[in-house]
């Protein structure tokens, strides 16, 4: 990626992570939003297509020492791991830098949490909140008073209609509408597809039109 012309004091970030997830988050940086993208760490050497690989999370420590990069974006599907990621390089000493698309809507009564990303073409509507660590996923919408949770993941197209709540850790898969002021629990998992119109128990998996809890959700 060329190296854009930005004050010296801007936030140089570094992305947590090199997978598919990391390369629809880059995709929806702006210079102008994020800052300067130092690169990315992860498990899969040079993979990223995108950022340069400046090696495995054990290099995190040196990068924020020697000042190469002030800021960290965890850029993992896995709401668990991207929870515990954050936990650590904020223990390391990094601000948590968040990632809104240009093109996506966000109100200006909506708050988007430290470390959320708003992928391209998603909606957060009036009044919304968007937790810490949260991933509202391409063409996505969460309409007005929602609230998601902190590491929580909103699936490509799904919509949350007005006042749904998806808590703490809940994940919904691609294409899953909430109606109006329901529930979602923590850690819960609601299959591709599910239109959710009663509550969501935290832990549980729930498929289907209309949605049905089918089991217990396993740890990731
Ligand atoms: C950018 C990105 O890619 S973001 C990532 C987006 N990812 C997704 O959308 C994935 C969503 N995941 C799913 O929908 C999964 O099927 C899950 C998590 C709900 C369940 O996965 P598993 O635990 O592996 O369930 P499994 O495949 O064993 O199916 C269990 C039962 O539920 C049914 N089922 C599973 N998923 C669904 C679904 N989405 N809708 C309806 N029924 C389903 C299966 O048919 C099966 O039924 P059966 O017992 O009668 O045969």
């Amino acid at each position: 990626m060329a190296k854009p012309t930005l004050p010296s004091g801007a936030p140089r970030v570094v992305v947590v992570g090199n997978g598919g997830h990391s390369r629809s988050c880059v995709d929806a940086c702006s210079d102008e939003t994020l800052g300067l993208l130092v690169g990315c760490t992860g498990s899969r050497d040079g993979e990223h297509g995108e950022l340069r690989y400046l090696g495995t999370d054990a290099v995190l420590p040196r990068l924020l020492a020697e000042g190469t990069a002030t800021h960290a974006f965890v850029a993992i599907g896995s709401n668990s791991l991207r929870q515990r990621l954050t936990a650590s390089v904020t223990e390391l000493g990094y601000q948590m830098a968040s990632i809104v698309s240009p093109t996506a809507q966000v109100s200006r009564t909506a708050t988007v949490g430290a470390g959320a990303a708003v992928l391209h073409g998603a909606v957060v509507g009036a009044f919304a909140t968007v937790g810490e660590g949260a991933i509202i996923n391409t063409g996505s919408s969460i309409d007005h008073d929602c609230i998601v949770g902190d590491f929580a993941h909103i699936g490509p197209g799904s919509h949350l209609a007005g006042g749904a709540i998806v808590s703490s850790g809940a994940f919904l898969g691609v294409g899953v509408s909430v109606i109006p002021g329901v529930t979602i629990g923590a850690g819960a998992v609601i299959g591709a597809g599910a239109v959710v119109i009663r509550d969501v128990p935290a832990g549980t998996v729930a498929v289907g039109i209309p949605a049905r809890n089918i089991r217990k959700a396993q740890p990731e």
